[in-house]
């Protein structure tokens, strides 16, 4: 047994945004390969009218836990779903549940938060950095604890160019602003919204590198990590290949390419596309996580989990390999057949957007209207043009993160635990 997965041996660990993209995918690779792990927490709020168990069963039975049903039969028996609603005083957790956690969590992995980059500002503050104020409050009461991982953005600062493993001083001092925010109605803080962020795009940026200032300054003394992932795309090899469940970052607009509706981006070509597979990031997060517990080190580690700097890509290249694959496997009720073109030219991208997505949408919605259906394509138009607003500051300029932390714990793992554990040679190949 590789020293990762002995290591989990025996331990009860609490992951928190288990149901979300990566929350799986971590839920997953911990069941598959470190079968001897004693229970798995997992902090899910009731939703849809469905209850934490329901949504627990539900979740278990996407193909992404396939393979894992197959290797260890009895995984399910290892999953203790926890209600919770981060959001709520004390994370809405029960005191019964909440004593039963202090008394045996032994690694909390905490990966809940909003993504959207257009959360309000009050709502942002509340999940990204209140609900971490919160459940690090409960952490510091759990008996066994031996390491809280804190999964942020490599974005948490992306008002820098050159962006180490560091924690940096927070824009504002979070209490402040948390308790201006009390008492505000949210017109007022809808108005100072871009004052605040200041030189970050949005509140999810804005709101993670609070976030990160808080888990330093409220770790008391926990044994912490910090994760920061940059662009986290489909899974490269496990539990097997492009598993992803959402249309968050690229994935909505390669998706939208495909279909043949986005025709023009505006990015930058030679600019880096900092993706990783979400299995990469997720086996850095385990190691991370076991590190942190064995090796205690003496302050908070932060792991800039990037690929730029090893292994770069750049977005022109995407355009090609995203209209090649789809020419190659296209998909099925297309609008068109995929042709999409980035271009930094923002007259040269207006011009596209009026002649290859508006000009089309409004005659095909005027013929759905002869037809006597209802017009869609406009809406489906301009739902993506405001996700492509929301998207061009991430894709239109590049970064560089330092890796000295992750090239260290790479360094650490066994060469079993390396077979296992792929997040470097991947990037390298
Ligand atoms: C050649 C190509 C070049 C590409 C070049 C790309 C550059 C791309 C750089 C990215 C860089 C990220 C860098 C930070 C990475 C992190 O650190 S955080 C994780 C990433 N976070 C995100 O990507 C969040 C971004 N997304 C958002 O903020 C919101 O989705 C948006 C963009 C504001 C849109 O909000 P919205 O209009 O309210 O739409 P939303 O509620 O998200 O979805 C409504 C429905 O439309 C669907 N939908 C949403 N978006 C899409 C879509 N794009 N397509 C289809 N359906 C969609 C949803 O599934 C949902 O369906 P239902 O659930 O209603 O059935
Ligand atoms: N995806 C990416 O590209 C990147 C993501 N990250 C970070 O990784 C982490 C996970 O991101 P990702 O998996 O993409 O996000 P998702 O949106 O897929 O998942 C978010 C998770 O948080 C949970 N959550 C949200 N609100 C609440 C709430 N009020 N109470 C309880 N749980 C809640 C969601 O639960 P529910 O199912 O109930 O909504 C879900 O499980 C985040 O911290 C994000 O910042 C960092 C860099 C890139």
């Amino acid at each position: 047994m590789s020293s990762i997965a002995a290591y989990y041996a025996g331990k009860n660990v609490l992951i928190t945004g288990a149901t979300g993209f990566m929350g799986k995918v971590l839920l997953e690779k911990l069941l598959r390969s470190c079968p001897e792990v004693k229970a798995i927490y997992i902090l899910v709020r009731p939703k849809a009218g469905q209850s934490t168990q329901e949504r627990t069963a539900d979740m278990i039975k996407c193909k992404l836990f396939d393979q894992v049903g197959e290797d260890c039969p009895d995984f399910e028996e290892k999953i203790i779903p926890v209600s919770a609603e981060l959001t709520q005083p004390h994370l809405a957790i029960s005191p019964d549940d909440a004593k039963r956690l202090l008394s045996c969590i032994n690694i909390v992995f905490h990966c809940a938060a909003t993504v959207r980059f257009d959360e309000p500002l009050k709502y942002a503050l509340q999940l990204n950095v209140m609900a971490t104020q919160q459940l690090l409050v409960l952490a510091r009461q759990m008996q066994y604890l031996e390491a809280f991982i804190h999964i942020s953005t490599a974005y948490a600062n992306c008002n820098r160019r050159y962006i180490e493993e560091i924690i940096y001083p927070p824009p504002v001092e979070p209490k402040k602003l948390i308790d201006s925010v009390e008492w505000m109605d949210e017109s007022i803080i809808q108005e100072i919204t871009p004052k605040l962020i200041g030189d970050r795009p949005n509140t999810y940026t804005y709101t993670k590198a609070l976030a990160e200032y808080v888990v330093q300054q409220e770790s008391s003394n926990m044994n912490i990590g910090i994760i920061r992932p940059s662009i986290v795309g489909a899974s490269w090899q496990e539990p097997f290949p492009g598993w992803i469940d959402n249309f968050n970052g690229p994935s909505g607009l390669f998706i939208a390419a495909g279909k043949g509706i986005l025709r023009t981006m505006r990015a930058t070509n030679d600019a880096v596309a900092d993706l990783i597979p979400v299995d990469v990031v997720v086996n850095l997060t385990l190691a991370a996580g076991w590190y942190t517990a064995v090796h205690r080190p003496k302050t908070t580690l932060v792991y800039n989990c990037t690929t730029g700097g090893i292994n770069p890509f750049h977005w022109g290249e995407i355009e090609y390999h995203v209209v090649s694959s789809f020419k190659r496997n296209p998909l099925e009720q297309a609008f068109r057949r995929p042709n999409a073109n980035i271009t930094s030219n923002y007259l040269i991208n207006q011009y596209w957007i009026t002649v290859s997505h508006k000009a089309p949408a409004l005659v095909y919605d005027f013929y759905l209207k002869l037809t006597g259906r209802k017009p869609r394509m406009m809406r489906i138009f301009n739902r993506l043009h405001k996700s492509m607003l929301l998207l061009e500051y991430f894709s239109s300029q590049s970064w560089e993160w330092t890796s000295d932390n992750v090239n260290m714990l790479m360094g650490q793992l066994s060469p079993e635990d390396r077979r296992v554990r792929t997040f470097h040679r991947a990037l390298l190949s």
